[in-house]
């Protein structure tokens, strides 16, 4: 592709203007999507974060369920950020029972698995195929990756013990105790757990724009 891609931000609800400032930033065209012919048109799509279950409501109100996961199944380039990563699993721990996704990603991720807001916290996060050490990363009611199937690649954990809150609060099994994981890939799909463009490192969004150009 010659001219800079387009990247769309879902904007039903959630944190949608602090990702369209880091993508102007990462030389693509970055806009807010939320009707069917918006989100038909770009080369790629933010889920931001917010609040998966009201954003499950949304994206069936304005009737553009379908579309999206037919367009992520087709290969679009998509990154979710904490509800987003939500939003792209295949399988929701504590979810709401009336909440779906788009089964983008072949992985169990626990909702709000960190703990409540006042759980909310700050850890670096050393991330596979990001260089300059690890980034800043900012969990605000976060998820954790439970499990992954075959083809997810892991790309970050936090340490054991980072977390306060939550079920690890209480838990010392496996997965707790070699971190739990907060960013992976699958293809053309990346999530993370934590919010990136709220630290204005622009590092995770020039990843999934680099995955954005790779497939134009
Ligand atoms: N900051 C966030 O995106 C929080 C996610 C929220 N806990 C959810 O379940 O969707």
């Amino acid at each position: 592709m010659n001219a800079d891609p387009t990247v769309g931000v879902l904007a039903l609800q959630g944190d949608v203007r602090e990702h369209l400032a880091a993508l102007a930033e990462c030389d693509v065209i970055a806009r807010p999507v939320r009707r069917r012919e918006e989100i038909a048109s770009v080369d790629g799509l933010v889920l931001p974060g917010g609040e998966s279950t009201t954003m499950s409501k949304l994206v069936d109100t304005f009737g553009v369920r379908d579309l999206i996961a037919a367009r992520i199944a087709d290969g679009l380039p998509a990154y979710g950020s904490c509800a987003g990563m939500i939003m792209l699993a295949r399988t929701v721990l504590d979810g709401r029972p009336d909440q779906r996704g788009f089964d983008g990603i072949d992985m169990v991720v626990r909702r709000n698995a960190f703990g409540r807001q006042v759980d909310s916290f700050e850890a670096p996060v050393d991330l596979a195929g990001v260089e300059g050490g690890p980034v800043r990363a900012v969990f605000i009611r976060a998820p954790w990756v439970e499990s992954v199937g075959a083809g997810v690649e892991v790309l970050g954990r936090v340490a054991p013990g980072t977390a306060t809150g939550g079920v690890d609060a209480a838990a010392a099994d496996g997965a707790a105790a070699s971190g739990r994981i907060v960013a992976i890939r699958q293809q053309r799909l990346l999530a993370t757990s934590f919010h990136p463009e709220l630290t204005g490192d622009l590092r995770v969004h020039r990843m999934f724009v680099e995955m954005v150009r790779a497939a134009a």
